[in-house]
């Protein structure tokens, strides 16, 4: 029964194109009876098979999904049930042959974006793929409105986890590995969880309390809310975003950290022009490949196309020629993104550059997973 759930959460994420986090949430709300080792067995094998899904079907010499789920339970050394379609053999030999394989089998990931990433990365792509390929740990952002790293440090060692700062990142924890968050933590809005790339996007707007800030791709709200903190409680944010949806979740939020200077537009035909010459300071946050996330969402190297990629990148470039205009004469913008792909980041502020003399770029961010752990993220802050 677990077996065959996690086998139909997998079937939605490669044939029908679903995100797996999605539908781990579904088959988990549709199965209340389900204890948490149960629940980590199905997440376990969906996840990990949907990362590892090239490398499976090169050990199993059978791209099924019956057949990946048996190499995975093999590979981790669990017994593959009597009645279960496939029964992989020599999978140990296998694996010596699969070190030999071309990168794209070995990690993983279509041989499109394997061609893409290393054109435009060269070497350093082997390395950054490996390292998307890790298990992501749990990284916290302390919420500076309700408390201090220190008290959350010893609060969390009174419950038996003993979290570490994180060098360079100075409101951010990592949980040791396999720790989960206590939930009143969680709840109490004291703590957020946000990976500690994600943690170097908001300082760089170097905003200052007072402000009037703009947050165009607010999404749920990870950078709006740590940049309420960075304001220390004083002056506007707004948060806007196409989805509403993700805005009322943003607001919740906002409500739990105990911050009262975000509000929240949704996206309209008048919008830049209400809010045009507005802003102190502009996030754009844009849509982007996601390849830096692979490790918390390893579906979407499947999901990804080349064509969809070429849709999200004349996005960004149509942001980046329209949202500045939302700012005052002497703001600054920063543009970021979750991306590893230089097309997608310097290459899109460089060509704005060029095609907009009254733009220069003022610092620039690049975060490696392979050189840091963690998630890989860009931003530049342009005046
Ligand atoms: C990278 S996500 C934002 C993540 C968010 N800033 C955070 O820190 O949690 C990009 C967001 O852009 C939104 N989006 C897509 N098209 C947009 C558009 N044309 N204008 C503004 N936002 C858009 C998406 O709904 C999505 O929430």
């Amino acid at each position: 029964m677990l077996a065959e759930s996690a086998a139909g959460v997998l079937e939605q994420v490669f044939k029908h194109g679903r995100v797996l986090d999605r539908e781990l949430d579904t088959i988990f709300r549709e199965n209340p009876k389900w204890g948490k080792r149960d629940r980590n067995f199905v997440a376990e094998t969906a996840f990990e098979v949907t990362r590892w899904r090239r490398a499976l079907a090169f050990l199993a010499g059978d791209d099924s999904i019956p057949a990946l789920c048996a190499a995975q339970w093999t590979r981790v050394g669990l017994e593959v049930p009597d009645w279960w379609a496939s029964h992989p053999s020599e999978i140990a030999a296998r694996e010596l042959e699969l070190a030999g394989q071309p990168l794209a089998i070995r990690e993983s990931i279509p041989d499109w974006l394997d061609v893409l990433g290393r054109g435009e990365l060269g070497e350093a792509w082997d390395r950054e793929v490996a390292a998307l390929n890790r298990r992501a740990p749990v990284f916290l952002r302390v919420n500076t409105i309700r408390a201090e790293v220190r008290g959350v440090l010893e609060w969390l060692a009174s419950h038996g986890i003993e979290a570490a700062r994180v060098p360079g990142v100075p409101d951010a924890l990592v949980l040791p590995a396999g720790k989960m968050l206590p939930k009143p933590l969680a709840a109490e809005g004291v703590v957020e969880i946000q990976d500690a790339g994600s943690q170097k996007i908001a300082p760089l707007l170097d905003v200052e309390p007072g402000m009037r800030v703009i947050d165009a791709c607010a999404g749920a709200g990870g950078k709006a809310l740590h940049l309420a903190a960075l304001m220390q409680g004083r002056g506007e944010i707004v948060a806007m975003d196409i989805s509403t949806a993700k805005l009322s979740e943003l607001r919740r939020r906002a409500s739990r950290a105990g911050t009262r200077i975000i509000r929240t537009e949704t996206w309209r035909e008048d919008t830049l022009k209400r809010y045009a010459g507005w802003a102190d300071r502009v996030l754009i946050d844009a849509p982007c490949s996601g390849l830096g996330t692979l490790r918390r969402q390893p579906d979407l190297k499947w999901r990804l196309t080349a064509s969809s990629l070429e849709k999200t990148k004349r996005l960004q470039r149509r942001m980046l020629d329209h949202y500045p205009e939302l700012l005052r004469p002497g703001g600054k913008f920063v543009y970021a993104t979750c991306s590893l792909l230089p097309s997608e980041n310097g290459g899109q502020i460089r060509n704005l550059v060029e095609r907009d003399p009254r733009r220069a770029i003022e610092e620039e961010l690049t975060v490696s997973p392979a050189e840091t752990g963690w998630d890989g993220f860009f931003a530049a802050r342009l005046g």
